[in-house]
């Protein structure tokens, strides 16, 4: 039998905030900044019929853009959304997650994983299995 193929796309965008983890023995429980990079997979198994895309990149980056403004330039522990969770990079890559999956909802595209990096050495991947 045939295996059912599917696609898999990834948007990357960046945003720069501050942050400080509560809680955290050592120098991360003071204020400090990032140029966080997030990197977005989603996933699906159907084209478009006419243009023959899972998605628009454009469309993708234009939703990961709106969420990430709302965390750019921002002192992240004063946001709502880290008001209980700790605005780390495990923390973010499950709040953006939620976020875009949201906007996914009836395009027939799945997010697979958000990622997010804070320096190129290290990074967060939240993804539901
Ligand atoms: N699992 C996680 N660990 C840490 C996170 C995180 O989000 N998830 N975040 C931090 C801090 O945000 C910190 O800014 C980064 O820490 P670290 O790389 O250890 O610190 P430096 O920038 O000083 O890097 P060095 O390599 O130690 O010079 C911490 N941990
Ligand atoms: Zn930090």
């Amino acid at each position: 039998m045939q295996k059912k193929g599917k696609w898999r796309l990834t948007v990357r965008r960046d945003f720069a905030a501050a942050h400080q983890l509560r809680h955290y023995e050592g120098k991360c429980e003071r204020m400090h900044g990032h140029n966080f990079n997030v990197e977005a997979q989603v996933e699906g198994d159907t084209l478009t019929p006419d243009t023959e895309l899972l998605i628009d990149f454009k469309v993708l980056k234009t939703m990961l853009g709106e969420i990430l403004g709302g965390l750019d330039h921002c002192h992240l522990n004063e946001l709502p959304q880290f008001a209980e969770h700790n605005p780390s990079s495990e923390n973010l890559a499950r709040y953006i997650y939620h976020e875009l999956a949201a906007r996914l909802a009836d395009t027939g595209v799945s997010v697979h994983s958000v990622t997010v990096s804070e320096k190129p050495a290290q990074s967060a991947t939240y993804f539901e299995e």
